[in-house]
């Protein structure tokens, strides 16, 4: 089965075809073709917009295809909001109701919507469904979930800790807990997922108990842009008393503030190459980011009752040896121990750095949110297929 995974940015498109066996796993050279529009809305980039850039995906496309079909799209969606708890197969009503859910997102949910119906205007038969960031948390407790705010904050208008990243703390979760040998249901721990958007989840039971990003992917850890937990009369100090707009104050939380806003550098890797180098403001960022870091995996090992392991994912995660470093050095107290030499850049596999005596586990496993978004759409539609020929047979 051909799989096209689209994940839509603010303003980018990332997309895999992908290539199941007929059991749904992946056959040998599973990515039969990838890429990335960037700059999208951007004027001067001529595309205009997801549709456009949709466009120059299906030509693309074509080219690799030579004559087959795709089976069916899997997109990856920012936010569900509470009602998505799984994925779910498109449908004119449920395009809907993640165009209802676009205040929570407002960068993220139109560029999605505007996706799945450009793909079924484009390609009308062909099967969509929709994997959502926050399905994961769905799990919290209400006591991880609520804000200590008016109750008709939350019943008016949403305002809670959804969570993203479920994807890949998800199928991370899982790789851990076969990794140290526990069933998944049995699996306490803390997952740190570590790219461009950063954040930590707490385990419990296999399930989310709790999470670091909350009503959007702004709040929790320092990520390349995102500022991370702040207080919220910072805000309304600076639009009150030094003439800033709301948006001016939500563009720069966002996109002008963690390593970029203290260093002048998003990438990690430039972060460390400086502080390497002896620039001071590197070396506070590292400071910042992995002080955060810590104190969060220490509230989450009293929220899991005591984690088994600790796992670190995604760009930083998986390659950042030296990162993972400061972050450990500082989790002595909880007699976390790991093996220098254990801990550098290696193959794509799950593996262990902690040493044999460390109280906790501690371990390096690759994230591929692509696959999990193609193995779970292969499985929905085949489902639903069955369901179909079900209701056929009545
Ligand atoms: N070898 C490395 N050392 C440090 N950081 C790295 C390394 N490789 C990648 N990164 C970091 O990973 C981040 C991207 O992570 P990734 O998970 O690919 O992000 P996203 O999917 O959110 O765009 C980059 O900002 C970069 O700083
Ligand atoms: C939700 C989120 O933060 O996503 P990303 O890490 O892709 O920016
Ligand atoms: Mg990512």
């Amino acid at each position: 089965m051909l799989i096209l995974v689209i994940n839509s940015g603010s303003s980018s498109l990332k997309y895999q075809l992908r290539e199941l066996n007929d059991d749904g796993t992946d056959t040998a050279d599973p990515i039969q073709a990838s890429g990335l529009v960037e700059r999208i809305g951007v004027p001067g980039s001529g595309i205009a917009n997801h549709t456009a850039a949709l466009d120059v995906v299906a030509k693309e496309l074509d080219e690799v295809l030579d004559g087959r079909t795709i089976d069916a799209t899997g997109h990856r969606v920012v936010h569900g909001g509470e009602r998505f708890k799984a994925p779910a197969l498109v449908d004119p009503e449920v395009i809907r109701a993640i165009d209802r859910l676009a205040p929570l997102a407002p960068l993220h949910n139109p560029p999605a919507t505007e996706g799945l119906r450009a793909i079924r205007n484009k390609w009308p038969d062909m099967p969509q469904v929709v994997i959502f960031d926050t399905s994961f948390h769905q799990t919290m407790p209400p006591q991880a979930w609520r804000y200590a705010i008016p109750e008709n904050w939350y019943t008016d208008h949403g305002i809670r800790r959804y969570g993203f990243h479920g994807t890949s703390h998800d199928l991370v979760t899982g790789m851990t807990a076969e990794l140290i040998g526990t069933d998944r249901d049995e699996f306490n721990g803390i997952i740190l997922h570590l790219g461009n958007g950063a954040s930590a989840t707490a385990i419990k039971h296999g399930e989310s108990v709790d999470t670091s990003m909350g009503y959007t992917p702004l709040a929790g850890l320092v990520m390349g842009t995102r500022s991370g937990d702040i207080d919220p009369s910072v805000l309304t100090h600076l639009i009150t008393s030094h003439g800033y707009t709301a948006d001016q104050v939500d563009r720069i939380l966002n996109h002008e503030s963690g390593l970029l806003g203290l260093t002048g550098h998003a990438d990690m890797r430039q972060v460390l190459e400086s502080a390497e180098a002896g620039a001071r403001d590197a070396q506070l960022a590292l400071d910042i980011a992995t002080y955060r870091l810590a104190k969060y995996i220490g509230g989450y090992h009293v929220a899991v009752d005591g984690a088994q392991a600790i796992t670190f994912t995604a760009g930083i995660g998986e390659n950042s040896a030296p990162f993972r470093a400061r972050v450990l050095d500082r989790l002595g107290v909880l007699g976390v121990k790991y093996d220098q030499d254990l801990n550098v850049v290696r193959a794509d596999e799950p593996r262990l750095i902690s040493t044999e005596d460390s109280a906790i586990a501690v371990a390096v496993v690759p994230t591929d949110e692509e696959m999990a978004i193609a193995q779970q759409t292969f499985h929905l539609v085949e489902s639903a297929d069955a369901w179909g020929h079900g209701v056929d047979a009545l």
